[in-house]
């Protein structure tokens, strides 16, 4: 493995009753995409949350780009962005306002010339001088996403980023992310309950269940390893395996 960009190393976060991440390691390789599987609630979001930072882990370290993600998060915060669907822009500001504030938060340089071509990538022209809380789901999730990418991030952190995509956006979004890791060498954790998506975009898929790192391997061995022919029939039969 070349140089690591993200380092988990016994992570653990429990809530009052419930450990919704129990201990789980992992080193992420620089410049691969990486896939983040497992059903509701087996804590891909709660695992997310603390790489950015924006969680306290319970126990465990986190290294991003070499940094301690809770002693040090400041240094690596300018260098990684992500998309939620559980962290909303203010919904009062335009598009043009809400890009330009997050611009300046993560001071991007020649910061008219990136929102022109963010706003193209992701086809935000009309939608340019609307309120962000006046624009449908999908149209959102194009905001949001052209938001992570402000920064040219080295790390992308993603929670569903296609969920509320209609099929031609969606992979009109994963070619563009396809091309964007290969233009930048940039590293990627998505958690998505696309199962094609994964297939399609990650070299590397984590599968977790109930807080614990179930399996690790790249989309092919998986498939090899549950002798079947798509991710989601592998998917299924994790999902309906008893938790050991
Ligand atoms: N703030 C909280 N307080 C108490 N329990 C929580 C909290 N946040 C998450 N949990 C619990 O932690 C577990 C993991 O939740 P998490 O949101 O990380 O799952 P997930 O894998 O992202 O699920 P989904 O696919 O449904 O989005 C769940 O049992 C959830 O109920």
């Amino acid at each position: 493995m070349g140089q690591t960009a993200i380092e988990v190393c016994n992570l653990y976060k429990c809530y009052d009753k419930t450990t919704a991440v129990a201990g789980i390691s992992f080193a992420i390789a620089q410049g691969s995409t990486c896939g983040l599987l497992g059903g509701n609630g087996a804590g891909k979001t709660t695992t997310l949350a603390m790489l950015l930072g924006l969680l306290l882990p319970t126990s465990g370290t986190i290294r991003v780009l070499d940094s301690d993600m809770v002693r040090n998060r400041y240094a690596v915060l300018p260098r990684i962005n992500f998309t939620s669907p559980y962290v909303d822009l203010p919904h009062r500001l335009t598009v043009a306002q809400n890009l330009d504030v997050y611009a300046r938060l993560y001071g991007v340089r020649a910061r008219a010339k990136q929102l022109r071509r963010l706003a193209e990538t992701f086809e935000l022209g009309a939608l340019w001088g609307r309120t962000y809380g006046s624009l449908s789901a999908g149209q959102r999730t194009r905001v949001a996403l052209a938001k992570a990418l402000l920064n040219d991030p080295e790390v992308l952190l993603m929670d569903e980023p296609t969920a509320s995509l209609d099929p031609a956006s969606a992979e009109t979004i994963r070619a563009y992310l396809k091309d964007y890791q290969r233009r930048t060498g940039a590293t990627v954790l998505l958690a998505s309950h696309n199962m094609q998506e994964v297939e399609r975009l990650c070299d590397d898929v984590l599968v977790l269940q109930r807080g614990r790192l179930l399996d690790r391997a790249s989309p092919e061995a998986l498939l090899r390893k549950y002798g079947r022919d798509t991710l989601e029939q592998v998917f299924i039969d994790i999902a309906q395996r008893p938790a050991s």
